[in-house]
C-alpha cells in the first residue's frame, strides 16, 4: 500500500480531551468553526457551502481522504450545495487536538494559496 493512503496509526499515541481554555484559543485560529453541543458530545461544526451539488460531493470526497489517512472521521451532513462537518472526538470523550488538525485540513481544502 503508497504511504498516501496509509492511515495514522494511533495505538502508541496519547490522545487527551482538551480543556475549555484550549477549545476557545484552538477556535479563534479556525475560520468558521463553532463550538456545538457539551459533554462527550461537544463538537467543533462548520458549513462549508458551495455551487451545487458536484462541488459538495467533491468536497465530501476530499475530506474523506483526510479522515481515512488521519484515521479520525467527521459526522457529516450532505446537502445539495451545503455540507456540515462535525468533529469530536468519540475515544476521549470530547475534543482533542486531532479535531483541530481535521478542521484545519478541512479549511485548506477550500483556501485558495496566496499568489
Ligand atoms: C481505532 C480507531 O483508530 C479509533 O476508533 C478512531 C477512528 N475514528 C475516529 N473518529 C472520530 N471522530 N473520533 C474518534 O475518536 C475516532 N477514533
Amino acid at each position: 500500500m503508497s504511504s498516501m493512503f496509509k492511515p495514522k496509526d494511533w495505538k502508541n499515541i496519547p490522545r487527551k480531551a482538551l480543556s475549555a481554555t484550549e477549545i476557545v484559543s484552538g477556535l479563534a485560529k479556525l475560520d468558521g468553526w463553532k463550538l456545538d453541543g457539551d459533554g462527550a458530545h461537544v463538537a467543533i461544526e462548520k458549513t462549508f457551502s458551495f455551487a451545487n451539488y458536484f462541488e459538495t460531493i467533491a468536497f465530501v470526497n476530499a475530506l474523506a481522504f483526510i479522515a481515512h489517512t488521519q484515521d479520525h472521521h467527521p459526522d457529516l451532513s450532505v446537502h445539495y450545495n451545503r455540507c456540515v462537518v462535525r468533529f469530536n472526538t468519540h475515544d476521549v470523550g470530547g475534543l482533542s487536538s486531532t479535531d483541530f488538525e481535521c478542521a484545519r485540513q478541512a479549511n485548506a481544502l477550500v483556501t485558495s494559496p496566496a499568489p
